[in-house]
């Protein structure tokens, strides 16, 4: 209702609950499609790296960051690490795009990609489909990167030519060959390389709770009494307990409760056909295993249309699939379709967090293919089992399938009705007040809560329906907290003296915030006191969300943490000082560290960002003007509203750059 309300008072574009492309945020942009390459795309949401897919920079961002494009047509940036990724060589037979991104991420750990933009680069990614590379770019986020992307080419043409929002005549030819300039230079250098033979990715499954948790579906799950980083042996024992997961057992004997065809990374018409394949491969009696309830939920209305049209829907409906209207579903379980506690899931979704799916939920991810695969047998499957002469016989005796093309069910763009009421009011974005350093005594987050702390482990996701950013206090680290059962508060250090009282947590654990974009984590750890995270490095849009909120991130060395952690356990007081960048206890040294002049100033003085960058009128405008003369076909001809400029929001704020 607000979102309405909003729209409605800004003249925006607005696809409502009712039109039939409303969809998961990641998928209608790509149909219609709103992304072109070349462009900076934002929107509140981490999986906007899947826009890459596209050849432009695209990335989530946090509830403010939203405010502050809005505002000002703009958003402050640093400028990332470069990394490629090149995957050269022939995939082996069962191996799709969401095999090589698991692989990636196993290779390189969800924090791998931290502060990078990659480039998924090398003969693989330049033969995949759009879609396929949307699934890649998509899950740039669980390999920590800020955005991931490929190139545009032919296949980028091809599928942008004649959709509803792309450039048209003229415009198109000039935007064709501007798009094609968009590539890296020969012998361009990069921060960090890796490359990865094709050869050497099987169809892969997770086995833990983060998506670097992977192994071979052929393998087993892994044992941590041969860890030797002990770190890690913990956050392996504590994920093969909430997975119920002896070690050593066969991936192959996991049997499943729930099968989760969806999400916005494997919910579109390819995702479907190859998912739909598999149940043709397993013969006209195929069915659901007795054991598990599998769905599949399209990413938009169109999709959803348009797999109908193709007959997929009664080839999953008669083998016992539910088939479901667009949406995120139980990707993050914010309706109804959620896992009981210990219900095991195939899921093609990209998170496998602790709760991630439902309370006690246990998710492996998985291609499309597998999932059906997995449907089918009632266990976790090596998807090459329905290969082969005797599987393609089933699959041509099966139902005749028409392959339809999107462009049939894209209807010609058509912008709000109504012409846009001019904005009546100039509030913008709310500062919070900021002390000038955090202080108090630290309290530490363990590595055996897990290596890599995620933002659903930080807020779970009952708590994202509030705009409000006080409140969320009893929702940090909820699970954790209370007891499921009970309700009552656990001995979580958190809810102990004197640590309830802490506003400086200390992380030992490898990686702090990463996963989804959702502001509310740091709301959270705001409304109970935190001022200040200590953590070996930060996910990028969970470290920007906290200094939107006055709060600081600080990456300090593991050894560091470690030494902190153990001091705050033994109830010393630790205190950051912001302005002289020193962390000081009693009788040790000062630890210092230095951040971006830019972010202390702000944050020392509580500068709202908006408001800076609105002295920056002039430029802006002025760089909207080359912008529409440079790249026109940018200016977006679908838009029926006028063009709100910069000027005329004002925050009344005396503010300095
Ligand atoms: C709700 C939204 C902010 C969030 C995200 O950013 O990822 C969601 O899509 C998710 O997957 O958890
Ligand atoms: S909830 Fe899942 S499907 Fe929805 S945007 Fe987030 S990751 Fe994508």
């Amino acid at each position: 209702m607000q979102l309405e309300a909003n729209v409605k008072d800004f003249g925006l574009t607005y696809f409502g609950l009712s039109d039939k492309r409303q969809d998961v945020c990641n998928s209608i942009n790509l149909v219609e499609p709103y992304q072109l390459p070349g462009i900076t795309c934002v929107c509140g949401d981490s999986h906007t790296s899947t826009h890459g897919a596209f050849g432009s920079l695209a990335f989530g961002i946090g509830t403010s960051e939203v405010e502050h494009v809005l505002a000002t047509q703009t958003l402050l940036q640093r400028k990332g690490k470069n990394m490629r990724i090149s995957v050269d060589g022939e995939l082996a037979e069962g191996v799709g795009s969401k095999d090589v991104i698991l692989h990636i991420i196993g290779v390189i750990g969800t924090a791998g990609g931290t502060g990078s933009v990659i480039e998924y680069a090398g003969s693989v990614f330049r033969n995949m489909s759009m879609e396929a590379r949307m699934s890649v770019c998509n899950m740039s986020i669980e390999a920590g990167a800020r955005a991931g992307m490929v190139a545009p080419d032919e296949i980028t043409f091809t599928y942008l030519r004649n959709r509803p929002l792309a450039p048209k005549g003229e415009e198109w030819d000039h935007a064709e060959a501007y798009w094609k300039t968009l590539k890296s230079d020969d012998g361009a250098k990069f921060d960090i390389e890796i490359n990865i033979n094709a050869a050497d990715i099987p169809p892969t499954v997770t086995w833990g709770t983060s998506p670097q948790d992977v192994v071979a579906i052929t393998g087993k799950v892994p044992d941590p009494s041969t860890m030797s980083d002990p770190s890690k042996r913990a956050s392996a024992e504590r994920a093969l307990a909430y997975m119920g997961l002896q070690a050593n057992t066969p991936m192959e004997d996991i049997s499943l409760q729930k099968v989760f065809i969806g999400s916005c990374t494997n919910s579109r018409i390819e995702d479907l056909r190859s998912a739909a394949r598999i149940i043709l491969a397993a013969g006209p009696d195929a069915k659901v295993a007795p054991n598990v309830e599998a769905m599949v939920v399209p990413g938009s209305g169109l999709i959803k249309q348009h797999a109908e049209a193709e007959g997929l829907d009664t080839i999953f409906k008669r083998a016992g699939f539910d088939w479901r209207e667009a949406g995120c579903s139980m990707c993050l379980g914010m309706n109804p379709d959620q896992l009981a506690p210990g219900e095991r899931c195939a899921s093609t979704s990209n998170r496998n967090f602790e709760g991630r799916q439902g309370a006690g939920g246990r998710t492996h991810l998985v291609s499309p293919a597998m999932a059906a695969a997995a449907a089918i047998t009632g266990k976790l499957t090596d998807v090459r089992k329905f290969f082969g002469a005797d599987a393609e016989e089933k699959v041509a005796a099966g139902p005749k399938l028409t392959l339809a093309s999107a462009l049939d069910f894209l209807t010609e763009f058509t912008g709000p009705a109504t012409e846009p009421e001019r904005p009546s009011h100039t509030q913008t974005a709310t500062t919070t007040s900021l002390p000038t350093a955090s202080s108090g005594s630290g309290a530490l987050l363990h590595p055996c809560i897990t290596d890599n702390v995620d933002t659903d482990m930080i807020i779970p996701k009952q708590f994202l329906k509030t705009l409000k950013r006080t409140g969320l206090a009893n929702a940090l680290f909820f699970a954790q907290r209370f007891d499921p059962k009970t309700g009552e508060k656990t001995d979580f250090v958190l809810n102990k003296s004197p640590y309830d009282q802490a506003k400086i947590l200390i992380c030992t654990g490898k990686n702090f915030g990463c996963g989804s974009s959702r502001e509310h984590a740091a709301w959270a750890l705001n409304d109970f006191g935190i001022r200040c995270v200590i953590a070996p490095s930060f996910a990028d849009i969970f470290r920007n969300n906290t200094m939107q909120n006055g709060m600081l991130p600080l990456p300090l060395s593991e050894e560091d943490c470690k030494d902190l952690a153990a001091d705050a356990e033994a109830g010393m007081e630790i205190e950051v000082d912001l302005e002289k960048q020193e962390v000081r206890r009693s009788g040790k040294p000062a630890i210092t560290f230095s951040i971006d002049p830019f972010r202390q100033h702000c944050l020392v003085n509580g500068l709202d960002d908006i408001g800076l960058t609105l002295q920056r009128e002039e430029a802006i405008t002025s760089f909207e003007e080359k912008r529409s003369t440079l790249w026109s076909w940018l200016d977006g001809f679908g838009y029926q509203g006028q063009k709100i400029s910069v000027a005329g929001i004002k925050t009344g704020k005396k503010m300095e750059w």
